[in-house]
């Protein structure tokens, strides 16, 4: 057996889950921005203001197959009296007549043609009535302006279109496109180091042995950093081993802009992060939150660096990168709803037992039914991974002296979609 030094346990300062959030909102890195190509632009963060550069459409535009006439022309038009034009010119969209429509006449012209000029309304073809040589007949009256899609109906030049920050989408595309960005200005992705501890971890390709699992944290976080914009570096796994650890922690710096770890955190005897921050002599931001899973979770700052130290138990390893490394990095990316979104659910299982410190239960959200369902998944502990599995969401359960009922109207966090701007006023919150 290995020897160990039994050295009494430190009393943790335990902080609420907001004091930490904006304990790591507190920190800031910046981040350069890059061009990119239009087309491999998706996802990523706008690093500046788009403005309309040009009206919207920029021309007057037929909205339809049809035929421009002047609506002065068919003020005497009924179906007993038709009106007779005659068409003077044929164009499809991406064309100019160069014809000027006078009295008595019309220009045959398709969707997205120009209207040309001396037209001012639009009469679809089904409308019109074609009785030959180059003539049509009109039976109703158009007024002006009808069927005419104007220049600038859409947007005009000099409008705000997307803001910096906002996650480029396709609809974002089509803007960049419309405008002709051919390259697109972003941030430069923040490049997340990702280090497991644990002399118990395999690699991923490595059969099984008696006490040894695999490493899943560093695959999970890698994959939690895509989707919250980050580019993660996977740095390998370290063994339970204070210096080994203290200079992989060193060494992983150099190479990134931010470093989580995993595992080491709590108060075991091979916990090694709390003894390798004072090492260091990093300024440590936390060490315990008031939190399930994720307690043990801490951050600390070294020569102007964020190092998350994030529990090795896999479902408090993800909520952790979910409450705080996410936000962290979405704030460095110029995003303002940096937290994960929130909504109001029914919780569908009893949770009576009270519980100190605030829950967050990995949950589904189902939306059969007119209100919002949550459903908890899978195994509620915070070593479990299969429960990671089904989860779209994380159930907030206030922590307090009372437990929570099935139907109680509870505040969720969702794991996918559109962020919020702070939601811990909402899911703090006791319901006493
Ligand atoms: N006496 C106490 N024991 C524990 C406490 C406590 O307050 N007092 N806290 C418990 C809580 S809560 C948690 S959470 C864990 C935190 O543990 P650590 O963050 O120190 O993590 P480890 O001890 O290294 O590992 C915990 C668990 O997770 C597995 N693990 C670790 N790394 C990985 C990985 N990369 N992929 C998959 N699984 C991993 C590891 O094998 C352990 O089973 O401490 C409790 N104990
Ligand atoms: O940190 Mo532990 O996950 O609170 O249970
Ligand atoms: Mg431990």
């Amino acid at each position: 057996m290995k020897e160990v030094s039994i050295v009494p346990i430190e009393k943790r300062e335990i902080i609420p889950v907001w004091e930490a959030a904006s304990r790591i909102l507190e920190q800031t890195i910046t981040l350069p921005t890059e061009t990119v190509p239009l087309e491999e632009c998706d996802n990523r963060y706008l690093a500046e203001d788009i403005i309309a550069t040009h009206d919207v459409p920029p021309f007057d535009r037929s909205p339809y197959d049809g035929f421009a006439v002047r609506a002065e022309d068919t003020q005497c038009a009924s179906k007993q009296a038709p009106v007779l034009l005659k068409v003077i010119d044929s164009i499809g969209a991406g064309h100019v007549s160069e014809k000027t429509v006078q009295e008595g006449e019309a220009v045959r012209l398709m969707t997205g043609a120009a209207i040309p000029k001396g037209a001012d309304a639009v009469i679809m073809l089904e409308l019109v009535k074609e009785i030959g040589s180059g003539k049509i007949e009109i039976g109703r009256v158009f007024s002006p302006g009808h069927n005419i899609s104007k220049q600038g109906e859409d947007t005009k030049q000099g409008t705000p279109i997307l803001k910096k920050g906002s996650k480029i989408h396709p609809g974002a595309v089509a803007l960049l496109a419309t405008f002709g960005y051919e390259r697109v200005q972003v941030m430069k992705k923040p490049v997340v180091g990702i280090l497991a501890t644990g002399t118990e971890l395999l690699d991923v390709g490595q059969e099984l042995v008696p006490g040894k699992i695999r490493n899943s944290n560093a695959y999970m976080i890698a994959s939690q950093i895509k989707k919250a914009g980050g580019e993660p570096r996977l740095l390998g796994k370290m063994p339970d081993d204070l210096e080994q650890t203290y200079n992989g922690i060193i060494a992983a710096l150099q190479q990134c802009d931010v470093l989580i770890t995993t595992g080491g955190v709590s108060v075991g005897d091979f916990d090694h992060l709390p003894a390798i921050y004072k090492k260091m002599e990093a300024e440590l931001l936390f060490n315990k939150i008031a939190m399930r899973p994720g307690s043990v979770t801490s951050a600390a700052v070294y020569e102007g660096k964020l190092l998350f130290g994030l529990s090795g138990n896999p479902s408090a390893c993800f909520v952790g990168c979910e409450l705080f490394v996410r936000p962290f990095l979405l704030k460095a990316l110029n995003a303002d709803k940096v937290h994960l979104g929130v909504l109001k659910t029914e919780l569908q299982e009893d949770f009576l037992k009270p519980n100190p410190f605030t829950r967050f239960v990995r949950s589904r959200v189902e939306w059969e039914g007119s209100v919002p369902a949550a459903v908890p998944v899978g195994l509620d502990k915070s070593g479990s991974v299969t429960s990671l599995a089904d989860a779209n969401a994380l159930i907030v359960l206030p922590g307090g002296t009372r437990g929570w009922e099935i139907g109680s109207e509870v505040t969720t966090l969702l794991l996918d979609g559109e962020g919020s701007v702070w939601p811990w006023d909402l899911a703090v919150k006791s319901k006493s």
